[in-house]
């Protein structure tokens, strides 16, 4: 495969601050499959999973990627890409079958072994604790929307740190508590399935709660950088009459995980809205903001797409690309702006006015990683074995620029994970929504560099983003 290299004259590139972290990231439900083995237990999203009718075309993650067993050819890949971290993430219940108690040792084993084969490699694990996958049993006593999973998590914690601390190179409690709370509690897209808005905010409460245990059980058992990884979102209001609005959703997105991290308290914004904010619903107790503030090292972003918001017109008819969202509010496709497999907007400018609109004014000097970013697309496999996405790659483009953007602007980002390395099970899209650098064959399990792969790998090996 010839590499391709790009003019590197300086004033032809975009370089990035000395020791910036390159990495690229996955998630254990998404890659490992092995789903029942070596004593792992069931998570709610081995259940929802082979729930008829959850995941497209019935796909389930009983093999995903079979990292299980070929997480080797996963650490040759991202050596070849050249990233200094590889961020992937614990399956609880194949640590903890039940969730509680009982450690299961083949579970460690397996995860000793991966983190082992990262160190020898010179890649440095980034070891997100949580990212979907809850014990079923855990589920089954009330799941996040029981207050008693704090102390749950809190468990499970001190055996990863005590487990792997010694070389894990940084810890992130959770990945998007939001998308836990409100689309696994709330829209039921997610595991477990629920549509109860009030389980939805209590969940909302637990999450953090279970963050702050985590902190401190880390703290505890392990000398790495303790973050969390949130989904933040940047919505814009198309007119000024629906800039109140826009306000709100970023209030019930980003401000009810932000403000209780940093700021010890909910979003004022909220205030008697129980459905969205746990104040308002009466989850607090006296010493919850103490535990959920637990000081952090680092702030992990993901961002994705930014969102268009509006006001329904007055005679009640969206137009073409609104759909309607409320009472009186639309949200818009605008015209122009491509848009990725996923139906996600493309526009990287997006991910700078996150970082300094959003991010910077809440976190400060603290230093923050993108820990995702990435897009989907149609890919395939030419007759001559390559795959030629070169929608991914102006994606990546454009986002690292901007990225560039928001740093040249003092944002101190540290860090760019690439959402993903592998193509892989996409929740509920399944494996019709492709996101990796790599082409995964699932048939064959055969995994081929995408040009994206190749164009990343000299993005990183330069720690420049050529013009
Ligand atoms: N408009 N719009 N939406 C932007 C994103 C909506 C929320 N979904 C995510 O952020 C998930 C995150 C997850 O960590 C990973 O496990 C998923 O594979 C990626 C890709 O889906 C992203």
């Amino acid at each position: 495969m010839p590499r391709r290299y790009f003019p590197m004259s300086t004033d032809d590139q975009l370089r990035f601050p000395d020791g910036f972290l390159w990495g690229a990231a996955t998630a254990a439900y998404q890659i490992e499959g092995g789903a029942d083995a070596e004593g792992k237990g069931p998570s709610i999203w081995d259940t929802f999973s082979h729930t008829p009718g959850k995941v497209f075309h019935g796909d389930n993650g009983d093999v995903a990627c079979d990292s299980f067993h070929r997480y080797g050819e996963d650490i040759a890949l991202l050596k070849r890409l050249g990233v200094g971290s590889y961020r992937l993430s614990l399956s609880w219940p194949r640590i903890q079958p039940t969730g509680r108690g009982e450690v299961n040792a083949k579970g460690l084993d397996y995860y000793n072994r991966v983190i082992d084969g990262l160190v020898e490699a010179g890649i440095e694990p980034s070891v997100t604790l949580y990212h979907w996958d809850l014990p079923q049993a855990l589920q089954d006593a009330g799941g996040w929307a029981n207050r008693d999973i704090a102390d749950w998590f809190g468990e499970f914690a001190a055996i990863a740190g005590e487990a792997f601390g010694d070389r894990v190179s940084r810890w992130i409690t959770l990945n998007e508590p939001w998308v836990v709370a409100h689309v696994g509690y709330r829209d039921g897209r997610h595991a477990p399935g629920i549509q109860d808005p009030a389980l939805a905010v209590a969940a909302n409460h637990h999450l953090l709660l279970a963050h702050g245990n985590a902190v401190s059980a880390l703290r505890a058992s392990s000398a790495a950088p303790v973050g969390i990884t949130l989904n933040l979102t940047v919505e814009r209001p198309v007119t000024p009459e629906a800039a109140a609005h826009a306000a709100v959703l970023e209030a019930r997105q980003n401000g009810v995980y932000l403000d209780p991290i940093f700021h010890g308290r909910y979003p004022e914004l909220l205030d008697g809205d129980a459905s969205f904010s746990p104040a308002a619903a009466g989850h607090v107790r006296d010493g919850d903001f103490e535990i959920i503030g637990a000081p952090l090292d680092f702030l992990g972003v993901n961002f994705y797409a930014p969102h268009y918001v509006g006001m329904l017109h007055a005679d009640g008819e969206p137009r073409r690309g609104e759909t309607v969202t409320g009472p009186d509010t639309v949200s818009i496709q605008p015209d122009g702006l491509p848009i990725t497999a996923m139906n996600w907007l493309v526009e990287p400018g997006s991910i700078r006015e996150l970082l300094t609109r959003i991010v910077a004014p809440v976190t400060g000097a603290l230093p923050v990683y993108i820990t995702e970013n990435g897009s989907s697309w149609h890919d395939y496999v030419t007759q001559d074995g390559q795959v030629n996405d070169l929608e991914r790659i102006a994606y990546l483009r454009g986002h690292l620029a901007a990225v560039h953007g928001a740093i040249a602007d003092g944002v101190p980002v540290k860090g760019y994970f690439a959402w993903s390395l592998l193509d892989n099970f996409e929740w509920a899209e399944g494996y019709a929504k492709r996101f990796g650098l790599v082409y995964v064959d699932f048939a064959t399990q055969e995994r081929l560099l995408k040009r994206s792969g190749e164009v990343y790998a000299s993005i990183v090996a330069a720690n420049a983003l050529p013009k």
